[in-house]
């Protein structure tokens, strides 16, 4: 039995976290934690992991307390670059036996929409990301987005890919979009969206398009509650539910 402390409780994803716990086999909601509520709430209540779907400006902070402490973080939190995965696995050295997942997005189907991105990487010429989103979101391009474009930059190097054919010589500042690695992402907000994604690849006289849609943010629980159930079991930095999944 894991008792669990969820950081952003009265958030979008956080409140479904919340009741998805408190459903859960095997574990206890023990602290519903928001903006202007104390941490030492976590260690009062004996959390032994926490959940965090907070904020990127708070989520380091919130890390650290929670390592500090010998608590375990399944964080869905974006916003992590290579400079804060390498504080972390600082922090993490100094408190062996504790467990952090980060995972750029907890549902299946995005997971499985990465890993498809990857494979069709080397075989087409050209590759651009599209991300919709709800337009409540902090951070442009999606953590999801960033982190495909990454995965499909590095299939393209190993395979030694040319560059992809791009005339353009004149136009607006960004009209091409975020250059992550090589690839061009593009961000849209709008309300009525959750959270979506397409890979568009181009090739000879064809397109091939890798689409996922959360509708709900239900879909990102059961990758949330596998999370917390075998973080306990893997001491140090994991990113990328796909560690947690057979494929
Ligand atoms: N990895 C994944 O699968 C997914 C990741 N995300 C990411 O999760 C994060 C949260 O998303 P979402 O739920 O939509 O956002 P919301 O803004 O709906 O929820 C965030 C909650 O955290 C609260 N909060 C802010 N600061 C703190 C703090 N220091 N301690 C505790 N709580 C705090 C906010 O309060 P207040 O509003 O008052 O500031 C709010 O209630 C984002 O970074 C998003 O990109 C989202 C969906 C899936
Ligand atoms: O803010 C969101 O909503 C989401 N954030 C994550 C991201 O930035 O990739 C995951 C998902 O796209 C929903």
């Amino acid at each position: 039995m894991s008792r669990v402390g969820v950081l952003g409780a009265r958030g979008k994803v956080g409140s479904a976290v919340c009741a998805a716990v408190d459903e859960a086999d095997g574990l206890t909601l023990a602290a519903e934690v928001d903006v202007d509520d104390s941490l030492d709430l976590l260690v009062e209540h004996r959390a032994q992991a926490v959940v965090d779907f907070t904020h990127p400006d708070v989520v380091m902070a919130n890390l650290e307390f929670c390592i500090a402490h010998g608590i375990h973080a399944v964080v869905g939190t974006t916003g992590f670059d290579d400079d804060r995965l390498a504080t972390l696995t600082g922090w993490l050295d100094d408190a062996p036996g504790v467990g952090v997942l980060i995972a750029p997005n907890f549902s299946i189907g995005a997971v499985l929409m990465m890993r498809f991105a990857a494979q069709a990487a080397p075989l087409f010429e050209s590759v651009e990301i599209v991300e919709l989103h709800h337009p409540t979101k902090a951070d442009a391009p999606s953590g999801t987005a960033a982190r495909t474009a990454r995965l499909v930059a590095e299939a393209r190097r190993t395979a030694g890919s040319a560059p992809m054919p791009d005339a353009t010589s004149t136009g607006l500042d960004a009209a091409r979009g975020a250059d992550v690695e090589g690839v061009r992402v593009h961000s849209v907000r709008a309300r009525g969206l959750v959270a979506h994604q397409e890979v568009v690849f181009g090739g000879l006289g064809e397109t091939l398009t890798v689409r996922h849609d959360s509708l709900d943010r239900s879909s990102f629980t059961p990758g949330v509650l596998a999370a917390l159930r075998s973080v306990h079991g893997r001491p140090g930095l994991t990113v990328g539910l796909e560690n947690l999944l057979d494929l």
